[in-house]
């Protein structure tokens, strides 16, 4: 009888013990941990609003959506901003808009580049023209980018949607990249991404778009790691109120019809990406369901799946 007491108490007792100290000790620990990472250190890391005045900053894709919000942003921050897009109409708008709401901000303070970002030599007179003009440069905000909505199986031998995704969406910015580099070095400059949930977790439809965003959240991922001078934040927006899903590529060319009420808008949007680059965030999703997925994706990724899978089929049948 004693010996089965000791029994229980070894196989019961002691492992009860160790774990209950290590759940009591370790909880606590992660908890702070996490308070401290995701508000307390960007918050002591935040660069000062004065510390943006005459900083130089490229954003791409500004013609419209979330690139030309983030244009008025820094635009009211002080900086010299340079904004490209293929459009110049549009971009003209932008520009004499921000003039006309912010009395401060100087005909000269913006500068339009026209440009189609898959043109290597575009890309390169886009750098030329930052250079020529305020001879540095401080921040990137690779913004442009275009999305798909392909059912995999109904492809008829013609990957192109593919080529067009891979090509706007990653090697436009890795040949930006490689173009301002120097420049970023120089400077101890930022990088900043304009990535989406769809470059975190995999869904239906997305197998183009999905793969572009995971492919240019690797490149920066590597590059991190091989820079100290330049600072990269990535941002994986959720559902953004923009042209964006109106010009969503599909294999019959018809635009998809979406319920638009819950999207945040690209003023909301752009505001916490500027947020994100000054405290020198490194990823930043801004949705609250990303977020917790995102945390569940590295320990359940078999419930992510069946979750992206149910929604998924949902909207595959729309
Ligand atoms: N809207 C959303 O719900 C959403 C969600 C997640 C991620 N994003 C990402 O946000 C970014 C901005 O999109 P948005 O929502 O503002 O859409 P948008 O369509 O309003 O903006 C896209 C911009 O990219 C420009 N562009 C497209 N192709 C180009 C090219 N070849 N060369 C130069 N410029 C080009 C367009 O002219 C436009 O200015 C994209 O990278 C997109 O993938 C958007």
């Amino acid at each position: 009888m004693i010996k089965l007491v000791y029994w229980i108490i070894f196989f019961i007792g002691f492992p009860y013990l160790i774990i209950k100290s290590l759940v009591s000790l370790i909880l606590p620990i992660a908890t702070l941990y996490f308070i401290y990472c995701n508000f307390v250190a960007p918050k002591l890391r935040e660069k000062p609003e004065s510390s943006y005045k005459g900083k130089v900053v490229i954003i791409t894709g500004a013609s419209s959506g979330i690139g030309a919000e983030i244009a008025r942003k820094y635009a009211i921050l002080g900086c010299k901003v340079a904004i490209v897009a293929r459009r110049l109409e549009q971009l003209e708008k932008v520009k004499s808009n921000i003039i006309k709401d912010y009395s401060r901000v100087k005909e000269d303070d913006i500068l339009v580049i026209r440009g189609d970002l898959t043109i290597v030599d575009d890309c390169k007179n886009m750098v030329e023209k930052v250079i020529d003009k305020w001879s540095k440069i401080d921040i990137c905000i690779w913004n442009a980018g275009s999305g798909s909505l392909i059912e995999f199986s109904k492809l008829q031998g013609d990957i192109s949607i593919y080529r067009e995704n891979m090509e706007l969406n990653y090697f436009s910015l890795v040949n930006c990249t490689h173009l301002v580099y120097k420049y970023l070095e120089q400077s101890h400059g930022s990088i900043v991404v304009i990535s989406s949930l769809a470059g975190k977790f995999g869904t239906a439809l997305r197998t183009s778009y999905s793969s572009s965003k995971h492919a240019v959240m690797g490149f920066f991922n590597s590059l991190r790691n091989e820079t100290k001078n330049i600072q990269i934040t990535i941002i994986c927006p959720g559902f953004i109120l923009t042209e964006f899903h109106d010009n969503l590529k599909t294999l019959d060319g018809k635009q998809v019809e979406r319920n638009k009420g819950n999207f945040m808008t690209a003023s909301q949007c752009a505001t916490e990406i500027v947020l994100a680059e000054r405290q020198g965030v490194r990823e930043l999703i801004q949705t609250a369901k990303g977020r917790v997925g995102n945390y569940l994706q590295a320990i359940f990724p078999e419930l992510i799946e069946f979750l992206t899978h149910k929604f998924a089929s949902a909207s595959v049948k729309k």
